[in-house]
């Protein structure tokens, strides 16, 4: 017998889950949210909200610095305790959830802390800190548990006091030295972050180029702007053994390097765990990292899955998007079906490295007619006048049958906000001989687009 029968039960309340859990507690739906950590999800106590502050921070040093070149003399000296204390008083509330529960209950929904676990369909057994409770889901069960670090198996790694993302934005002062382990969006942020604090940081990505997941051109660029900064940077290697005497950190590569730092921060993935989560009660499959759902979010009968742990994109912005649409379908008047076509994302190092839709080996892995448009900012106008700061490039993959653009990747200052321009064409699948009869203002950033469409028509 279940402890309490609701409408709906939503185990993880990460953006997506927070977010599914409020439109149907204001439609007046009865609704549980339950989460074993913060309310809110990974995005602002550990991740999305925390970083960008401290890329901010990061990034007012860097222009300070670029002072010399373009107007005097600034002296910079880096101060991590006004960064620590901007996450701790203003991001996370000390990692204090109240805020977000009292938010959320004033929809009429009713929080759980506690860890969930599916033990039949509709069903939920909560482990409280008072002890458990079954909860039964009337009409919609919905799964938004994101995902925790992955830590790879490397010799020697488990039980020496390494950072993961969760630590590193809980830092109150910096180490001397960090090895940055696994170079995508959240490493290579971090990366830069601490360098520019004046950490003495190697970088070090399996993969043969940093952040991978980009395009080449972006993945040359960004390298040649660490590089420029002082980072030290090892792709195609990994570390096969880890050592920590008490003080410092030694890494062994497979390339035969060794390396020491005072702190290891490992940012190798993600990883979820669904056996743990129960997902076999429901007929799923346990042993993948993802659960697969439709275009309305379902996964099976009365159940909804939403955010990371779809596979469509690790983003707080997917997340939300997805828990939208499935609590319309929850509702029962969604007519809306997902479409990540022009999916944005966005790695905030400086230059942003922003992309939308299809990068040019997924196009060309489709077997479409692909042709390619890359511009340079530095010889942009806008660049040129820019001058310290300028690197990046515009990449634009149309499809040169339907005359339409498929993908972009821009590298630039403020590059997601240049983005948003082609995110529009992608997602409305303008045509590009529409988009070449625009006027693109003079002298900005996103008027290298055009330069890029140019190539194109050659
Ligand atoms: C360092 C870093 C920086 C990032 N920066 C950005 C960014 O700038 N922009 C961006 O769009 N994305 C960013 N991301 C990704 C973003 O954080 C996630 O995509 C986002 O949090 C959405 O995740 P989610 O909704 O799937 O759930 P999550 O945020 O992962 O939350 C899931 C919640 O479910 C809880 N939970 C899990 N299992 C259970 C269970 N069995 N019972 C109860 N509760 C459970 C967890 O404790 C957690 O609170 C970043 C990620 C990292 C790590
Ligand atoms: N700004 C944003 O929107 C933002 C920021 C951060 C993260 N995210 C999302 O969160 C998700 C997770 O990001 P992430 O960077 O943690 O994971 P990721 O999987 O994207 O990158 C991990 C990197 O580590 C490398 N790696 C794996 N094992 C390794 C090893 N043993 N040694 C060296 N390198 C190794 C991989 O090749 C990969 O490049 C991504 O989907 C990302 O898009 C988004």
């Amino acid at each position: 017998m279940p402890d309490e029968e609701v409408d709906a039960v939503v185990v993880g309340m990460g953006p997506g889950g927070e977010d599914v859990a409020g439109r149907l507690a204001t439609a007046g739906l009865n609704v549980i949210g339950v989460d074993n950590r913060l309310l809110g999800g990974e995005c602002p106590y550990y991740a999305c909200i925390p970083t960008k502050m401290m890329v901010r921070g990061a990034g007012s040093l860097a222009e300070a610095r670029r002072v010399p070149r373009l107007a005097g003399d600034a002296r910079v000296s880096p101060d991590w305790t006004r960064v620590a204390d901007r996450i701790r008083d203003e991001a996370t509330t000390d990692w204090d959830d109240s805020t977000a529960v009292e938010r959320f209950e004033s929809t009429g929904g009713r929080f759980l802390r506690g860890l969930g676990r599916v033990t039949a369909p509709g069903e939920v057994t909560v482990s409280t800190s008072s002890g458990e409770q079954v909860l039964r889901a009337r009409r919609a069960l919905v799964l938004n548990p994101g995902t925790e670090p992955a830590v790879p198996p490397v010799e020697g790694l488990a039980g020496t006091p390494f950072w993961t993302n969760r630590e590193a934005v809980r830092a109150r002062e910096l180490p001397s030295s960090l090895v940055v382990l696994g170079c995508g969006p959240v490493g290579m942020e971090f990366a830069q972050i601490f360098a520019r604090f004046g950490v003495t940081t190697t970088a070090v990505e399996s993969s043969p180029r940093l952040l991978p997941g980009s395009e080449p051109e972006a993945s040359a660029c960004i390298t040649e702007v660490f590089t420029g900064e002082g980072i030290t940077v090892r792709t195609g290697t990994s570390a096969t053994r880890v050592h920590h005497d008490g003080k410092h950190f030694t890494l062994e590569l497979d390339s035969g390097e060794t390396l020491t730092a005072e702190q290891l921060l490992v940012t190798t993935g993600r990883r979820t765990d669904l056996a743990a989560l129960g997902v076999g009660n429901l007929g799923l499959p346990e042993d993948g990292g993802t659960i697969d759902v439709d275009g309305r979010m379902r996964a099976a009968e009365g159940v909804w899955a939403v955010g990371d742990v779809t596979g469509h994109g690790a983003f707080t912005h997917t997340s939300i998007y997805q828990a939208r649409i499935a609590a319309a379908d929850v509702l029962g008047n969604g007519e809306e079906t997902a479409d990540y076509r022009a999916e944005p994302a966005v790695t905030f190092t400086d230059p942003e490295v922003a992309s939308v839709g299809m990068s040019e080996s997924r196009a060309r892995e489709q077997g479409l007619p692909v042709r390619t448009g890359v511009a340079a900012i530095p010889s942009a106008p806008r660049g040129w006048i820019h001058k310290a700061g300028n690197e990046g490039l515009i990449k634009v993959v149309a499809d040169t049958e339907r005359d339409i653009p498929l993908g972009a990747t821009v590298v630039a200052p403020l590059g997601g906000e240049v983005l948003g321009a082609l995110a529009v064409a992608v997602h409305t699948q303008t045509h590009l001989a529409q988009l070449r009869r625009m006027i693109l203002a003079y002298p900005t950033f996103h008027r290298t687009i055009e330069t890029a469409l140019d190539q194109l028509a050659e």
